[in-house]
């Protein structure tokens, strides 16, 4: 490598390290609804050996050869079906979410911090997004992975692109990372309050169906806490709305290929529920920060008409916390724990998880 710039520069200087950034990262998604960008996402995202654990000789003439021919033009219909004129809602919402951080961030603590997003594939790619931030003069970076629960396929495939960034980087930040915040009080209370707002504009539904992503059951027997994260916020979010068993109910969703995944899965649930005698679902996705095609298309469309055809008749779908104040308070906190020594935070003029939301 002799004489070669493998290192990018690194312009700050030394007196700068106390400018820190909040590096905010999310799963990312296809830059248009069209077969071929959904096609360039899909091999990005499937060909990560964090999301399918399978040898590549075995793997990888499943993806060329059957899933990259045939599901692009599927998805990309499912994408088109939820495209708005700002972009795809996993971004636009992202962003948002980015911009309404930074903005209560530097009203508490001026302007020695910034929010940033960046995408575990697709764009923004963390690589140009930490090397924003170096440019900046930036010299300490919390990283937040929007994933409330733990998962080796979605935060550990998250941290492995950090990882692979920070080998890019001449003199790389100082980092603190955040695993997970399934159980995070601010968290729970944002949640139950986004319900408890649906229930007074639209009443009680006979069940309240947390709908998580799914992953494969082979990953959480080898060890992946993602399960157990799911279960304990299911159960803070039942105690915290005075919600007996059986009221309240945990699914996943979203599963891909043939093996076993974690049960009971989503669709079979509404589809016994209905059979079951229930006439009326609210459904909360409370695994996803942001909405996406997973929730809007998956959870907004599909499964509304599985459980209306299976005699259902009454399905809403209670949206993510998007930007909403209830989830800009719950990262501000995290914000908050993680840079204790890094910055000098005010004493905040009130609790945040017992103020009033008017979101
Ligand atoms: C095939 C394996 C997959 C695993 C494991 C997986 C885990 C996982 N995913 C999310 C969050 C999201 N996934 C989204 C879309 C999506 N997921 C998979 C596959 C796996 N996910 C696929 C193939 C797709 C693409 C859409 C499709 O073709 O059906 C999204 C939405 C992206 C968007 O653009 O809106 C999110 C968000 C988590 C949290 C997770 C593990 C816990
Ligand atoms: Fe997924
Ligand atoms: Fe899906």
């Amino acid at each position: 490598m002799l004489g070669t710039t493998r290192y990018h520069a690194s312009p700050r200087p030394f007196a700068q390290r106390e400018r820190i950034a909040v590096l905010l990262l999310n799963l990312g998604t296809p830059d248009a609804p069209t077969p071929s960008a959904v096609r360039r996402y899909l091999a990005q995202f499937l060909s990560d050996p964090r999301v399918i654990e399978q040898p590549r000789w075995l793997w990888w003439p499943v993806l060329y050869g059957v899933i990259l021919r045939l599901r692009p033009a599927r998805s990309a219909r499912a994408y088109a079906s939820i495209w708005s004129e700002a972009g795809s809602p996993l971004l636009v919402e992202s962003r948002r979410l980015a911009t309404a951080l930074g903005h209560v961030v530097r009203e508490r603590v001026g302007g020695c911090i910034t929010v940033e997003l960046a995408m575990t594939y697709g764009q923004p790619a963390i690589d140009t997004a930490l090397q924003g931030l170096v440019d900046q003069g930036i010299g300490r970076v919390l990283v937040l992975p929007l994933y409330p629960q733990y998962s080796a396929t979605s935060t550990g495939a998250a941290l492995d692109a950090l990882a692979d960034a920070i080998k890019r980087l001449r003199w790389p930040p100082e980092f603190r990372t955040v695993n997970d915040y399934h159980d995070q009080p601010a968290h729970i209370e944002a949640l139950a309050r986004s319900v408890e707002a649906h229930w007074q504009q639209h009443g009680r539904a006979e069940r309240l169906l947390l709908s998580f992503h799914g992953i494969p059951q082979r990953y959480v027997a080898a060890g992946d806490p993602y399960a157990a994260h799911c279960q304990a916020t299911a159960r803070l979010l039942a105690a915290r709305l005075g919600l007996e068993q059986g009221q309240l109910l945990a699914s996943y969703q979203s599963r891909v290929g043939r093996e076993e995944w974690l049960r009971p899965y989503t669709d079979e649930t509404l589809v016994e529920l209905a059979r079951s005698g229930v006439t009326s679902v609210q459904l909360l996705c409370p695994g996803f920060a942001v909405d996406c095609l997973e929730t809007l298309e998956e959870i907004g469309v599909e499964n509304r008409e599985r459980f209306i055809h299976a005699g259902g008749k009454r399905y809403e779908y209670i949206a993510a916390l998007n930007d909403g104040a209830g989830q800009v308070d719950a990262l501000l906190a995290l914000v908050e724990r993680h840079t204790r020594g890094w910055i000098e935070w005010p004493a905040a003029a009130q609790n945040v998880a017992t103020v009033p939301h008017a979101d």
